[in-house]
């Protein structure tokens, strides 16, 4: 590659690419001083305007005090500067929201821009293989600008032409531990665009106490707990079938009764009716006066329960045909939510063929036309692999709590989830911690979302039962 050339020889080569090994002699073209001044100042000022433009505030801070310096004194612009760093000291103190929100978050925004996302920006695109160095020269991807809420950086970033998203997802573990955070989320901003999503601190870490039993009389979505912007996670179940996977321990239990507690009170309305099959016998006999005669424990009284919800479906359905397409929960045709804790155990664990076929044949006949007539489906499982849960893609609506296996997170939030930050595998398992924390993916975004579920102790779930049976 190095090639000696003797004496003047090296003279006569010329070579248009910087970094190659041999000289580079670029011919000389004399410029009048005057062009050059003209191009300088053109830059000075093309510069000026593109920081004043870009950084209005921190342009302000700098400009403000120095004119006051120049017009008044260096007096009055350190007397300015105190009485300013002193009025947000205050604002801060008293109201912390408003100062956060308004100045706060910007501030560490600006800071995190510069000190971590600028810094660190073409060492990590390179060596994550995000950016290429190509003859001499770096192509990165644009970093456009860092927002900074209460628990996370969101870090908008232009892709290089040419780039797909998946690029950046299967790259987040690169990009977090780049950056210094825990995880890293991809999603689409638009056309070319992508916001990054690095949390700062977990504010799921901490369990939630249940959720008040709603004072109104309704259907859904209900509150189950809250999602990691703080925002309440609502849980919809009229309309849809939902799908719980959790490893044990993982807080199955506690989205399960969250979302029983929130339709409380139109149980007691007559509007919804829990039918619940719990073949563990462990999770949903604790709250049994709430079922009334609709719970089964054993595999022939689970597969006859879910018989019997067939046949209020098809028995609607019949009504129903030609009258209208949507139920509306009433008295006589209320809700009727079939709740199953490890579904499993009736399915693929079951070892009598003939129970094991009946209930796979009713739940698949209610995953598929029971929303329509006010039959919903609200499933429990610990092993979400197709061998297990052969009716697993029935169900719209899927929640991934802590997984074994990150291969796991895919078969319930649907193929790519996992590489978009859906690290269902990485929950803690310790319970305080992670019990209850999941992943769900809304119908209208493929973006998973943080969420936690608020823990219904046997406390809170007998005095439930308590008040539907007086
Ligand atoms: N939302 C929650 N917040 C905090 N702690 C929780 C939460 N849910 C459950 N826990 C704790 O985690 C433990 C396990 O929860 P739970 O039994 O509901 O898990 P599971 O997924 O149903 O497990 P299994 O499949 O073995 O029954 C509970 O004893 C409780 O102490």
């Amino acid at each position: 590659m190095f090639k000696k050339l003797p004496g003047d020889e090296a003279q006569n080569l010329v070579s248009t690419t910087p970094d190659t090994a041999v000289v580079f002699r670029p011919a000389v073209v004399r410029t009048p001083a005057f062009v050059t001044l003209v191009i300088l100042t053109w830059r000075l000022v093309a510069g000026l305007v593109r920081l004043i433009w870009r950084h209005p505030i921190a342009s302000a801070v700098v400009a403000i005090p120095g004119a006051v310096c120049w017009l008044y004194g260096w007096r009055w612009g350190l007397g300015l500067t105190a009485g300013t760093v002193a009025a947000l000291v205050a604002w801060c103190f008293l109201h912390r929201p408003s100062f956060l929100r308004i100045v706060g978050w910007r501030l560490l925004a600006w800071w995190r821009f510069v000190w971590i996302y600028r810094r660190h920006w073409q060492p990590v695109m390179i060596v994550s293989g995000l950016g290429r160095h190509l003859r001499g020269r770096d192509y990165l991807p644009h970093l456009v600008t860092v927002t900074c809420t209460s628990w996370a950086d969101v870090v908008t970033v232009k892709m290089l032409h040419g780039q797909a998203v998946k690029d950046w997802s299967d790259r987040i573990e690169h990009l977090a531990h780049g950056f210094g955070a825990r995880s890293c989320r991809v999603s689409i901003a638009r056309a070319g665009r992508l916001q990054l999503v690095f949390p700062r601190r977990d504010p799921l870490a901490v369990p939630l106490p249940a959720v008040p039993v709603p004072d109104e009389v309704s259907v859904g979505p209900v509150r189950v707990g809250i999602r990691e912007d703080g925002s309440p996670w609502l849980l919809k179940m009229h309309g849809t079938h939902v799908l719980i996977a959790g490893a044990t321990g993982a807080g199955k239990g506690s989205v399960l009764w969250s979302a029983i507690r929130g339709l409380l009170p139109a149980v007691r309305a007559g509007l919804v009716e829990v039918w619940a099959l719990d073949p563990k016998r462990m999770e949903l006999s604790f709250g049994r006066e709430l079922f009334g005669t609709r719970y089964a424990a054993t595999p022939a009284e689970c597969a006859e329960l879910l018989e019997a919800a067939v046949e209020v479906m098809q028995e609607r359905a019949d009504r129903f045909a030609g009258l209208r397409r949507d139920h509306v929960p009433t008295v006589e045709d209320p809700f009727v939510l079939v709740v199953v804790d490890e579904v499993a155990f009736l399915t693929a664990y079951q070892s009598d063929k003939g129970l094991k076929l009946r209930i796979s044949a009713a739940l698949a006949t209610l995953t598929t036309q029971g929303r329509a007539v006010g039959v919903g489906v609200m499933a429990a499982l610990q092993d979400p692999r197709k061998e297990v849960m052969n009716v697993r893609n029935l169900f719209p609506d899927k929640i991934a709590l802590r997984l074994d296996e990150s291969e796991q997170v895919d078969m319930v939030l649907g193929d790519g989830a996992r590489n978009r930050g859906a690290l269902a595998d990485h929950i803690s398992p310790i319970p305080e911690q992670g019990a209850g924390v999941g992943y769900v993916r809304l119908e209208a975004s493929p973006d998973p979302i943080r969420v936690r579920a608020a823990y219904v102790s046997d406390t809170d779930i007998r005095a439930m039962a308590a008040e539907v049976a007086a």
